[in-house]
């Protein structure tokens, strides 16, 4: 269960977190949505350790994280997919994959099972091993990075906004993709713009705006929620207590 608590921070000493909360069941999909600049990627980016919040607390299954380093963090199995792109492009496919076991003082042996096995849950990684992560498309991009983040079969996988730029068959492959992280057993959190998308993967949907929480529900739920429009198009409620 990941639990943040009336999380401030932001930049510089500039508050865009502004008692934002959330709770993710262990072994469920979370979709956070919202207007550009509500602080979407702001909540993974304090979750993952790259910012360090003013206030509040961050408890995953009981970890307190608030304060550790981002390799701490890694080490507890939060893992974090970055919004921009962060492959080595003139390295290959699976050297690329490998890099995600640096942090753990595995055995090799182990490191390389771990691929195989990932190899055998996202096609693209076995059929293009060999090649260069430059030569790929976005699309295929993503799914290297979503194996080298479950290299370490981490306990939870944050994703900011694993669609962006993407035309729809690749948003349909890391749907897929997505689905089956989950169904390793891995919590996912993730940011999305394309809220159709996030809604039709997410088990639950958290809408923010101005940095902190303003519904939640499941997705159908927030689907037929009549402030849903307002939020993205200028006439938000205000923040819940
Ligand atoms: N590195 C940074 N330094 C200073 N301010 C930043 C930085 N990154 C983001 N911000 C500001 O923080 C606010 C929230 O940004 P954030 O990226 O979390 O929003 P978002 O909801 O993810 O939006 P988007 O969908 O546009 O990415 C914005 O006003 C943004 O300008």
């Amino acid at each position: 269960m990941i639990s943040l608590s009336d999380v401030y921070g932001g930049y510089g000493g500039l508050d865009i977190l502004s008692g934002f909360g959330i709770q993710v069941e262990k072994g469920s999909i979370n979709c956070i949505v919202g207007p550009n600049g509500a602080g979407k990627s702001t909540v993974l980016k304090t979750l993952s350790g790259v910012l360090r919040p003013r206030r509040g607390s961050i408890v995953v299954d009981g970890i307190d994280l608030t304060g550790m380093s981002p390799t701490e963090i890694i080490r507890t199995g939060v893992v974090q997919v970055p919004q921009r792109h962060g492959l080595f492009a003139t390295l290959t496919v699976r050297q690329n994959v490998m890099m995600g076991g640096y942090v753990d003082r595995r055995a090799a042996g182990r490191l390389r099972a771990r691929y195989e096995e990932l190899a055998g849950m996202f096609p693209l990684i076995a059929k293009r091993s060999a090649e260069r992560a430059g030569s790929l498309s976005g699309g295929q991009r993503r799914i290297v990075e979503f194996a080298r983040a479950m290299m370490l079969d981490p306990k939870v996988i944050l994703l900011d906004e694993p669609t962006l730029g993407l035309d729809p068959q690749s948003r349909a492959v890391i749907h897929e993709s997505t689905r089956a992280m989950n169904a390793m057993g891995t919590t996912i959190l993730m940011v999305e713009q394309n809220v159709r998308f996030g809604l039709s993967l997410a088990d639950r949907v958290t809408v923010m705006s101005a940095g902190a929480v303003v519904l939640e529900g499941t997705a159908s739920e927030i689907a037929d929620h009549p402030d849903l429009m307002g939020l993205f198009f200028g006439h938000a409620p205000e923040p819940r207590e």
